[in-house]
């Protein structure tokens, strides 16, 4: 038998999330090791460095050419981050699984002071996303954001070297690493509240391979698909444009789902929230529902300010 090709990109991170989607499959199905071959592919997002994700076009730019690779049959699936993956897919591709999603919390390394709210005043925050810079500045306005692009250790780098005092990044992704040592605080998604999609992997493929969706279906976690089934209806209703700062996190309980949704203004000045409950079988209507209210609340000149 020929082995599942998987795609993925190369960052540790990336490669870790691969690897860990292998070892779910190898234990589900009782295959060998060599069932699998992980391949990995360079995307635009990981060549271009120098820029803003959101002045090179944000969402789709880490996934483009491994979506190529599984539309024309040269991969069978491949792995991603949730929070990368845009609203719309490729013709023919979908997502047909999602791991069981890890801590979705964001957490500070603080370098001058362990906390955000104890950072001192006037301090620098290197974060390139713009809902944590948001974030950041709704609570601590006197506080600077500059940019901190790369991979996990490129920023962890930046910060040690003095470019900032304090940095944010994803718990999720610091777990998968095992580099959980240099958090200095998790913080409240009630005040902080993440990425939509943030904490989960998911595993994207053709629609209608039933020889693909036959293997993934043991290692897919109902739960979190249903809250980001939720969660990327949210971020597809305000068409979510990588220049609007956006979070979103759905909870389930049961069957029950808790969404609590956020769009603010890129220097955190104005922003508003959308709670809702619901039935989790009706996961995207909540999210959608979530999204027109927070739209209309917001007015669409909330959207077009900035852009
Ligand atoms: N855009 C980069 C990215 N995409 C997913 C994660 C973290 C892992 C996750 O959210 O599952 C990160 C790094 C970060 O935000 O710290």
């Amino acid at each position: 038998m020929k082995p599942y090709r998987i795609g993925t990109r190369g960052s540790p991170l990336a490669l870790a999330q691969a690897h860990e989607t292998r070892d779910r499959l190898i234990e589900a199905h009782g295959l060998a090791e060599d069932a699998f071959e992980i391949v990995v592919l360079s995307t635009k997002g990981d060549r271009v460095t120098d820029r803003s994700l959101s002045e090179i076009g944000g969402k789709g730019l880490f996934t483009l050419e491994i979506e190529e690779q599984l539309s024309d049959g040269r991969l069978d699936f491949a792995v991603h981050s949730s929070k990368d993956m845009a609203t719309s897919l490729p013709d023919g591709l979908g997502i047909i699984a999602y791991l069981e999603r890890e801590d979705p919390r964001d957490a500070l390394i603080g370098r001058s002071a362990p906390r955000l709210l104890d950072l001192p005043a006037n301090a620098i925050v290197g974060t390139s996303s713009l809902r944590r810079q948001a974030l950041v500045r709704r609570l601590r306005p006197d506080i600077t954001v500059i940019g901190f692009r790369g991979q996990v250790e490129t920023r962890l780098r930046k910060l040690a070297d003095g470019q900032a005092d304090a940095t944010l990044l994803a718990h999720a992704g610091l777990l998968r690493l095992g580099n959980t040592a240099v958090i200095t605080e998790l913080l409240d998604p009630e005040s902080f509240p993440p990425a939509p999609g943030q904490g989960a992997i998911c595993i994207e493929a053709r629609l209608g391979d039933s020889r693909i969706a036959d293997l993934l279906a043991p290692i897919n976690h109902a739960p979190t698909f249903a809250a980001l089934t939720c969660e990327r209806a949210f971020l597809a209703t305000l068409d979510g444009s990588c220049r609007t700062p956006i979070a979103g996190l759905a909870r389930i309980d049961g069957d029950r789902m808790m969404f609590h949704g956020t769009v603010l203004t890129p220097d955190g000045s104005v922003s508003h929230e959308v709670r809702r409950q619901g039935h989790a079988a009706s996961a995207a209507e909540l999210g959608t529902s979530a999204g027109t209210e927070i739209r209309d609340a917001a007015g669409t000149a909330f959207f077009d300010s900035w852009i």
